[in-house]
């Protein structure tokens, strides 16, 4: 994390110099320096540090305001001040001027374009904001890996997704938070409001509930219902894996994948390795591996233990995770040793994606493995359900699919997958940047296409805008 450290320094006591001399000395990393007030007698200034937590942040100010003549002004921490007042803003297309503008775009002209939708709702696509808008619908029950914080703290995450989605696929999206956690509640809300969305992306609901929630809600409307931390993840986990697979010259049907937290990103992303050919899977939650026979209380768990584990392996993760090619982790913080990564086969491919903090911190992860991804932003190989909705929305919107199939999410994989050039691809390089432009188009253009083949498509839109 950042801080921002405002210093009131009286000239004649301590130089600048000792100032930050007394920050490096604690840990800190000045990144930036801006005169915010100069005077005879004394000079204000703004520090940028870099800092490792908020007793490090505490710790460095401390220590400045030791110094002769420092004041510590403030303390401001870079990322809640980015969110001051939140991170979107609604903006009208076009200002009202008059009364002529005013009569149009709202009473009396407005009225029309109400009774030409009530007669034909298909022309809301085309007359109101849905073509281009999205729900970004949660009940805060499973945000990140924080757990049930609820829907006030889950909007943060919310307002972050709207914003990649407009910025990286022009959509705009909304974050609609709930203050109720109940399935059937959910999924009558999510119906009620579904009138003025183009899509509905479900986000941070967590399981089994989340299952039930999206299945009903697919069948139910004839809107795009596609569950972020399920679909987004597992798309974009694949898309990694095919190319680690490739850079380490394993094949799909030979390797042993142990994959951890059997929630709603681990049942997605098993089912796409299955989909992907790959057999040997072994799903591992709380209480060890899931094994065949076993009755479990989650009905998703007792799928899994069918579905998966053709060697039936019983144990912690410590047991199964011995000759394993592929670790994922979508589960907490911290669950994966060295120990555990010595005893995974030759070449191990490591997709530590729990956020914000990984199941194996990379540092500790890289002398042991040959390819390392996190689901976080400030590692290399970015495995982050963020390369994929904003794509896969934009297609689905632009051919305005009813809803999103497994040929469309497997598209999509492949497409993000390609947009690493065989001559790019290293252990470093495994997925593409979010900020690689070429990925939302290849994306979009992918799942229209599935879109078409699929029979969902309701509009002939060009596969290349
Ligand atoms: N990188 C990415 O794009 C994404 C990462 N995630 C991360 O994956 C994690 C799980 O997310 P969801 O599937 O949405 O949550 P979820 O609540 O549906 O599932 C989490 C599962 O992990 C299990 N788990 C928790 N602690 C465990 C432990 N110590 N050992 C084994 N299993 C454990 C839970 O019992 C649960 O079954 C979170 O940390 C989340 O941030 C989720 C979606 C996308
Ligand atoms: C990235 C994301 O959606 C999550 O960690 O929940
Ligand atoms: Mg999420």
């Amino acid at each position: 994390m950042s801080i921002i450290l405002r210093l009131e320094i009286e000239k004649g006591y301590t130089t600048f110099g000792e100032v930050a001399t007394a920050i490096s000395d604690k840990g800190g990393d000045i990144v930036a320096i801006d005169v915010i007030k100069e005077s005879s007698d004394k000079t204000t200034r703004d520090i940028t540090v870099k800092v490792s937590s908020q007793e490090h942040s505490e710790d460095i100010a401390e220590r400045t305001e030791e110094l002769k003549g420092v004041k510590v002004v403030n303390v401001s921490d870079r990322t809640f001040l980015v969110h001051l007042g939140g991170k979107i803003e609604t903006k009208p297309k076009m200002p009202i001027k008059n009364r002529d503008d005013l009569s149009r775009v709202y009473t009396p002209e407005v009225a029309r374009v109400c009774k030409a939708i009530e007669k034909d709702p298909s022309r809301a696509h085309s007359l109101t904001i849905k073509r281009n808008t999205v729900a970004v619908l949660s009940d805060g029950s499973a945000v990140l890996g924080l757990g049930n914080i609820g829907a006030a703290a889950a909007m943060p995450v919310m307002e972050g997704k709207a914003m990649l989605f407009k910025q990286l696929a022009g959509i705009d999206a909304f974050p609609v938070c709930l203050d109720n956690q109940d399935t059937e509640d959910i999924i009558k809300i999510a119906k009620a409001i579904a009138p003025t969305y183009g899509g509905i992306n479900l986000e941070d609901i967590s399981s089994p509930r989340c299952f039930e929630i999206e299945d009903r809600l697919k069948e139910e409307l004839d809107i795009p219902v596609f569950h972020d931390d399920q679909h987004g993840t597992a798309v974009v986990m694949l898309a990694g894996l095919l190319n680690a697979l490739k850079l380490v010259g394993k094949k799909e049907k030979d390797i042993k994948a142990v994959v951890v937290g059997i929630g709603a990103a681990g049942i997605a992303s098993t089912k796409m390795l299955l989909n992907a050919g790959i057999q040997n899977i072994i799903g591992v939650d709380r209480e060890g591996a899931l094994v065949k026979g076993k009755e479990y209380d989650n009905p998703m768990w007792n799928w899994y233990a069918e579905n998966t584990n053709p060697n039936e392996e019983t144990g912690e993760l410590s047991e199964v995770i011995k000759d394993a090619d592929v670790f994922i982790g979508v589960s907490a913080p911290n669950i994966l040793s060295v120990e555990d990564l010595k005893k995974m086969a030759e070449d191990p491919i490591v997709f530590a994606m729990a956020n914000p903090d990984p199941e194996i911190a990379p540092e500790k992860a890289w002398p042991h493995v040959r390819v390392m991804a996190t689901g976080r932003s400030d590692y290399p190989n970015q495995i982050n359900n963020v390369l994929c909705f904003p794509g896969i929305f934009r297609g689905a919107l632009d051919c305005r699919a009813t809803h999103i199939t497994e040929n469309m999410k497997l598209a999509a994989s492949v497409a993000i997958a390609s947009a690493v050039k065989e001559d790019e691809l290293n252990k470093d390089y495994i997925i593409p940047s979010v900020f690689n432009k070429q990925v939302v188009d290849h994306v979009r253009e992918a799942v229209i296409k599935a879109a078409k083949a699929d029979g969902v498509a309701r509009k002939d839109t060009k596969e290349r805008s």
